[in-house]
């Protein structure tokens, strides 16, 4: 479970999102959503320690992440997927999944349920990362980070310029990893967000306005807020 209480983050001076409280557990989606710049993505790179970052609480299954550097806590259990995935370009897709193994301690194989899970993967092992399209680079970046075998799983923005059958696709993969891990997804795209989410978060000018289970959620009060 992941677990952050009064989390803020700065960048420089300026503090960007504040007395952020969240929880992710396993078998659970957990969304965080909101408009642009309402500081979803400083939200996920407070959580990987990727910038001044403050928290009464900032935890993964007990263990205190803010002592941690960004590497140990990936190494801990946290598989992140930016925002634009950042696949090695001119890397094969097996070189691509090594640098992922590099962060698991208990071995140095793609288990085979990643292949089950995007099988696209397998055929193209030796092509380089570059010449895949955008959704097969995002199913390359998440299963980066699914084979450092993640007690969470982070994507921010999954669905971003892909198209519509292979978010679905994506969408079926989420839904079938979060009973093994937890799941936190930042997103724009409501439509995903009301199809795939358990729970909910709605971020707005850097605080969390509102949260709840998707089932229960003030539904119009999110899409005012996303101005939709
Ligand atoms: N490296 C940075 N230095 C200074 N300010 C930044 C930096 N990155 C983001 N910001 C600012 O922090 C605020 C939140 O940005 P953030 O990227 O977290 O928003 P977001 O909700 O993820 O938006 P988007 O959906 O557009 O990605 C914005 O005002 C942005 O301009």
């Amino acid at each position: 479970m992941l677990t952050l209480q009064n989390l803020a983050a700065t960048y420089g001076e300026g503090r960007v999102v504040d007395h952020i409280r969240l929880q992710a557990n396993v078998g659970e989606v957990t969304c965080l959503v909101g408009r642009n710049g309402a500081g979803k993505s400083t939200t996920l790179k407070a959580i990987m320690g990727l910038i001044q970052t403050s928290a009464d609480t900032l935890s993964l299954d007990g263990q205190d992440l803010l002592s941690l550097p960004t590497y140990d806590r990936a190494r801990f259990g946290i598989g992140y997927v930016p925002q634009g995935r950042d696949i090695f370009q001119n890397m094969s897709v097996q070189d691509n999944l090594r640098i992922g193994l590099e962060a698991n301690r208990q071995t140095q194989h793609v288990p085979d349920y990643i292949f089950d899970l995007f099988p696209i993967l397998k055929d193209f092992l030796n092509r380089p990362g570059g010449d895949l399209s955008g959704g097969q680079q995002q199913q390359l970046a998440i299963a980066r980070a699914l084979v450092t075998d993640p007690k969470i799983l982070i994507l921010d923005e999954p669905t971003e310029g892909i198209q519509p059958s292979v978010i679905q696709e994506i969408g079926d993969v989420i839904t079938k990893l979060k009973d093994k891990m937890a799941i936190l997804i930042v997103e724009q795209y409501l439509e995903f967000v009301l199809k795939i989410a358990d729970q909910c978060y709605l971020l707005e000018k850097g605080q969390i306005l509102m949260s709840g289970p998707t089932a229960t959620i003030d539904q119009t009060q999110l899409k005012h807020t996303l101005a939709l």
